[in-house]
């Protein structure tokens, strides 16, 4: 039976290596790219059927920051497939970010250089802001916009008789002291990005505990550092271009410095070989990249436990209780009691 597979931001960077490294794994593949702009979606379709001209690929519109849009691909998810086999979480922002130059320059002189090249510890600050759900973006984008996803594609991914994998693109850079359970979307605090990502694998973690027996696994991977439109809101192109050599070298002492979409995607890529019982929910799956260009794939215990990931995931189901509640309130303001 051929599989279903669902990416979401699949038209650049890491998402669009991966359909690419899926499609040549198995021409079978019915492979969904679910994004927020259809032209990039046509794009990245029209790029990855030439080097796979048979292959079935749909486009899903999907605006993982906006509620109606996830409600909405979500109904079509339902029409289109009767199962899925995989669902890649991988769309992801991190708006204005900021580089401390100051730790930067520090932190190289510092015996804890390689850490801060892995995970960019005390480097980076991002500027969030409130989107028309009223929810914080970068939290919506990351968190919340594909939990509401799994949430609205259950009866796709739990009881169907076989099991289903969700996904999660989470980061090195998730750590726990920039997140806080009293303020999960982080409105107050200077690092959403990295708040967002810890959340991500507290996230998975409680899924794993309440979705497992119906038969829904979720993992979590770490694509290590991609140039990617991420990283180029970072630092220029021509910048990291410039520096290249240089970030060869580092690879030698890190290995988390994969550089292309195609290595980032090793994670997920092995995921889809590997049977769900053998995984470990409390583990982050890293692509790296050897010194000598050599790809592999390395688990890694996560910084979390089971009674903040089980806050996490009932304050997140009470989130998702309120959001659905003003919906049908607005969307009752708007047609009245009529059946839609
Ligand atoms: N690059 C890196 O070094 C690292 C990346 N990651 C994670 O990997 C994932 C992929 O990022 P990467 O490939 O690097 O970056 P890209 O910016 O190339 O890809 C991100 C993708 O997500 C899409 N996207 C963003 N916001 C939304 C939204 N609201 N709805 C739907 N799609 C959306 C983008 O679409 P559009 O083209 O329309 O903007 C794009 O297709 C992210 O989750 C990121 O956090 C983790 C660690 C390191
Ligand atoms: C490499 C040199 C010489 C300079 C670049 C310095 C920083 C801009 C760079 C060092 C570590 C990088 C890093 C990320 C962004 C760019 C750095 C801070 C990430 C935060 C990008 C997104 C992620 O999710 C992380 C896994 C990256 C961790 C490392």
């Amino acid at each position: 039976m051929e599989k279903v597979v669902i990416v979401t931001g699949a038209n650049s960077g890491v998402g669009l290596a991966l359909c690419e490294r899926l499609l040549t794994e198995d021409s079978q593949l019915r492979l969904c790219l679910a994004c927020r702009n259809m032209q990039r979606a046509q794009a990245a379709r029209s790029a990855l059927l030439t080097s796979h001209n048979n292959a079935n690929i749909d486009l899903l519109h999907l605006d993982v920051g906006s509620v109606e849009s996830v409600l909405a691909a979500a109904q079509e998810v339902k029409a289109r497939y009767n199962r899925i086999d995989f669902l890649y979480l991988n769309a992801g922002i991190m708006p204005n970010p900021q580089i401390d130059f100051k730790a930067f320059f520090k932190g190289l002189f510092s015996k804890n250089v390689i850490n801060m090249f892995a995970t960019a510890e005390g480097l980076l600050s991002q500027q969030d802001r409130l989107n028309s759900d009223g929810l914080q973006e970068v939290f919506a984008t990351n968190l919340f916009g594909h939990f509401l996803l799994i949430r609205e594609l259950e009866p796709l991914l739990c009881g169907t008789g076989d099991t289903s994998r969700v996904v999660w693109s989470s980061s090195s850079n998730a750590r726990r002291s920039a997140f806080n359970i009293d303020d999960m979307q982080h409105s107050s605090g200077t690092e959403p990005y990295s708040s967002s990502k810890y959340a991500v694998d507290l996230l998975s973690l409680a899924l794993n505990r309440h979705k497992n027996n119906q038969g829904l696994f979720s993992s979590v991977i770490c694509p290590g550092l991609v140039m990617t439109n991420l990283t180029y809101g970072i630092l220029p192109s021509f910048f990291w271009t410039l520096i290249m050599p240089i970030m060869w070298l580092i690879r030698i002492f890190t290995n988390t410095f994969t550089l292309t979409p195609y290595n980032g995607a090793e994670a997920q890529h092995w995921l889809f070989l590997q049977k769900p019982e053998s995984l470990d929910p409390r583990a982050k799956y890293h692509s790296l990249t050897s010194g000598l260009g050599k790809n592999y794939v390395e688990s890694r215990q996560m910084d979390i436990d089971d009674e903040m990931s089980d806050v996490l995931y009932s304050n997140i189901i009470e989130l998702e209780q309120e959001v659905r509640s003003k919906v049908s309130k607005a969307n009752t303001a708007k047609y009245g009691n009529r059946e839609r």
